[in-house]
């Protein structure tokens, strides 16, 4: 008998045969998934193919498994997307533990995203946001409406160009798309993942829509690094990388050991891409959306602005930790609107028992972690009210430290993008509804506005938000 309770598996619904469970999962997973924990518990077993599946849909199975046992759930399953994109797991997000991936997270944390290297962007981001104001300017002047989906993203793709390239963008070097479709086929449950017998009819047509745009990028980017080759004086975090790799491949005593090589330069230039534009666009829009949606919440906020920044200033970051509503608004988008809704696949290490449940070693672990925000017994019975408010007296941060609140994720994987994330988010909704007020166009009321979700490895809205914006400040 210990041997049968060692190998229970969490409830979860029984799979059919071949495919396992796959064919629920529908157009928005994290939905389906949601309904399914319902009926099955916070901790549940689902096979999508082959594929031993555990889904954690409330606060407290998050903490047993990413909290108490992290290190034994701090891999990363290997799929096709990352597979070709990442040149074969060269990167950090998609690259299983071991001893690679924590050369790959050490140059990330210690030499690109410290809080020194964010800090030396700061006049980069300013001039950016000026530019984009100045445009906005230009709207109202002509009485145009402004798609804020389209405009937020093209900030944050600029943003991040400049960061990593030390100049805005080339001819051709298109970012935000790489970066919409990698979070689509990266987030994508592909069946040739999951049901390897039917991997090579790709019957989604998911493997030539990796393949093409791996392609892509890689041209992409080695014109850039070739670019950057020619000319020394570019600055961006680029030249740290490269540094690095030439100190490897050249033998000198000082070579700091990242192991990284051309393949592992390009992967991890693309995670960075990914993960600063895809996470931060998604984010921004949904506090703009929701701001919208509640004007009562946006006056309060615009009072704030007054109170903190003046009316006669824009926001400076250094403004930002003394917005203490904007904060609240914040994590409540990141409650109701989380931009990524699984957070980030795991995959188990070693075979453990949890609760009385056998978790064999190389099961996928999805958080769903947009289940949280809905859950009545974590955030009482207003749960699905948006209502800042709330952390008033619910001391929560999202940080990684209180598990009803990880939109980064926690642990020895957690998102080490996540200051500079916060910095992006804050700063540009701060500086739009500060600088504008913004109305819906054709008369639309607030509650009318359309909130539905796209489903990938990030949530976007379905529909861009566009809206009308008139000055606030210097009329
Ligand atoms: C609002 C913005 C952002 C959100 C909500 C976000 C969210 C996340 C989440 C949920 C994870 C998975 C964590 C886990 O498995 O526990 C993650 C990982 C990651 N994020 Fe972010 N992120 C954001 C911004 C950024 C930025 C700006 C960058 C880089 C410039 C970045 C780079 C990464 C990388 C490389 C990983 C993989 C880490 C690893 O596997 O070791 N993210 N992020």
């Amino acid at each position: 008998t210990t041997h049968l309770r060692r190998k229970k598996l969490p409830p979860g619904p029984l799979p059919l045969p071949i495919i396992g469970s796959i064919h629920l999962l529908g157009k928005l997973p994290h939905r389906v998934l949601r309904n399914l924990s319902l009926k099955y518990g916070p901790i549940m077993s689902i096979r999508l193919g082959n594929v031993e599946t555990v889904v954690l849909s409330s606060p407290d199975s998050a903490r047993l498994f990413l909290g108490t046992h992290d290190a034994n759930f701090s891999s990363r399953p290997q799929i096709q997307a990352s597979e070709h994109l990442s040149y074969g797991a060269k990167g950090m997000a998609y690259t299983p533990y071991g001893p690679y991936w924590r050369s790959m997270r050490k140059l990330c944390t210690v030499e690109l995203l410290s809080v020194a290297k964010i800090n030396d962007s700061r006049g980069m981001r300013r001039e950016e946001i000026g530019v984009i104001m100045k445009e906005i300017g230009e709207c109202v002047t002509r009485n145009e409406v402004v798609n804020l989906s389209e405009t937020v993203g093209r900030l944050i793709e600029n943003m991040t160009f400049r960061m990593l390239f030390g100049r805005t963008g080339y001819e051709g070097a298109d970012f935000r798309s790489l970066a919409n479709e990698g979070s689509e086929v990266i987030g994508a449950f592909n069946l040739g993942d999951y049901v390897p017998m039917l991997a090579p009819l790709d019957l989604q047509g998911s493997t030539r829509r990796i393949k093409s745009l791996s392609k892509k990028y890689d041209e992409m980017i080695e014109s850039l690094i070739n670019k950057r080759e020619q000319d020394r004086s570019l600055q961006g975090l680029i030249q740290w990388i490269l540094l690095i790799y030439y100190c490897h491949n050249s033998d000198k005593p000082n070579d700091p050991s990242h192991g990284i090589d051309r393949k592992g330069t390009k992967a991890i230039l693309l995670d960075m891409i990914v993960g600063a534009i895809d996470a931060s666009t998604t984010s921004t829009e949904w506090v703009l959306s929701l701001l919208i949606k509640h004007p009562r919440v946006m006056k309060k906020l615009q009072q704030e602005l007054s109170d903190v920044v003046g009316n006669k200033r824009e926001v400076d970051e250094t403004h930002l930790t003394k917005l203490s509503y904007l904060h609240m608004v914040i994590k409540e988008t990141f409650r109701l609107y989380p931009a990524a809704p699984l957070l980030v696949p795991r995959e188990s290490i070693n075979d453990i028992v949890i609760n009385g449940y056998h978790i064999p070693k190389k099961t996928l672990v999805l958080v769903n972690f947009w289940a949280f925000g809905r859950d009545s017994k974590v955030w009482s019975k207003n749960c699905n009210e948006f209502l800042p408010e709330r952390f008033l007296d619910k001391d929560v941060d999202f940080r990684g430290h209180d598990f009803e609140l990880i939109p980064f994720g926690t642990g020895r994987r957690g998102c080490p993008g996540m200051n500079l994330g916060l910095i992006n988010v804050g700063l540009i909704v701060s500086q739009l509804v500060h600088s504008f007020n913004w109305d819906l166009p054709s008369g639309m009321s607030p509650v009318e506005l359309d909130m539905t979700e796209k489903f990938g490895l990030s949530m976007p809205r379905a529909k861009p938000l566009v809206a009308i914006p008139t000055y606030r400040l210097y009329e």
